[in-house]
């Protein structure tokens, strides 16, 4: 008897379909199975749908995900496909990050349309971007620059430098790896001087907590060092109550067990930030990630997250 294929749930857009790709493609090798043992179903979610106003703003949890946790839940899909920056750090009862796939460079690149380089923009050019990470970033690092707000699919946001709309504007260097779109890229930013949001660069699977079946489909395609490594920033974003609202940034890296974590948040303008620095076992990921929050949110002091209301 023919089994009935695994449904994959992702979003629809350009970037969303390679990686919902990229996940079978490594479900097939994992398995021997073919093609045809995987669906791919594609949802629309509020957050592709009202693309005029910033995510910001739209606000609420989840806003890429609720579609497609409905049906993890009620059983239409087995496992969703996301990109870990987006996600909520927390998920609907029932429902996990089961698996990571290995991380892809987590920087973040820069597009110049009349520069190369971030630092080479002349006074009162225009930056475009939908993160409020970057925008902060951007404005900590050059204050003399005008940051307007630039949201839509990849493909839309080239198109609005293209038109003019800015004089750059900066992406995931691992979404445009995925869309074989690199060479639009004019600066690799530096991890230190613009750390990448909590997440970035890693593609993860969500399916039902306590579903035997789907969690020993994922097992084989999991990266471990990627999981520990998005434990510790998923859990120093918790602690700092990280919602799309809030300029946070947030790396950590596994070598040999051993695990080093950046993390920083800033006010909005950039005008004020506090960075943490951390290390210790990759067995306490979750913990040092949870520890380095708690201590900024002291360091910083309540005044300081009043800037995010
Ligand atoms: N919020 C949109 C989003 N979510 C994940 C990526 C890129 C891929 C990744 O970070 O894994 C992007 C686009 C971007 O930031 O350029």
């Amino acid at each position: 008897m023919q089994m009935k294929p695994y449904r994959i749930g992702t979003r629809g857009s350009p970037l969303a379909l390679a990686q919902a790709s990229e996940t079978r493609a490594r479900l097939m090798a994992a398995h021997d199975l073919p093609e045809e043992a995987f669906e791919i179903v594609v949802l629309s979610t509020k957050g592709d749908r009202v693309t005029d106003r910033p995510l910001s703003e739209i606000g609420g949890k989840g806003l890429f995900t609720e579609e497609i946790e409905e049906q993890l839940s009620d059983g239409r899909l087995d496992l969703a496909v996301h990109s870990t920056k987006d996600m909520p750090t927390s998920l609907p009862d029932g429902l996990d990050l089961i698996a990571y796939l290995e991380r892809e460079d987590v920087r973040d690149a820069f597009i110049g349309r009349t520069a190369p380089r971030l630092e080479d923009l002349p006074p009162n050019a225009v930056v475009g971007s939908a993160s409020l990470r970057r925008q902060a970033l951007i404005r900590r690092l050059r204050p003399d620059l005008s940051v307007i707000t630039f949201r839509g699919q990849v493909e839309t946001r080239l198109r609005k430098l293209d038109e003019g709309q800015a004089d750059a504007t900066l992406l995931a260097h691992a979404g445009l790896k995925r869309l074989g779109n690199t060479e639009v890229i004019t600066e690799l930013l530096d991890p230190e001087k613009f750390p990448p949001a909590p997440g970035q660069g890693a593609i993860c699977i969500e399916a039902r907590s306590n579903d035997e079946r789907i969690a020993q489909l994922l097992a084989p395609i999991n990266h471990v060092d990627t999981h520990v490594a998005l434990m510790c920033e998923r859990a120093f974003l918790a602690a700092l109550d990280g919602s799309c609202r809030t300029p946070i940034a947030g790396h950590a890296t596994i070598e040999d067990g051993h695990l080093s974590f950046y993390g920083m948040v800033l006010t909005p303008d950039g005008s004020v930030w506090h960075d943490i620095r951390t290390t210790g076992p990759a067995g306490d990921a979750a913990e040092l990630g949870a520890d380095a929050g708690a201590e900024i949110r002291g360091r910083a002091g309540p005044a300081f997250f009043e800037t995010w209301a």
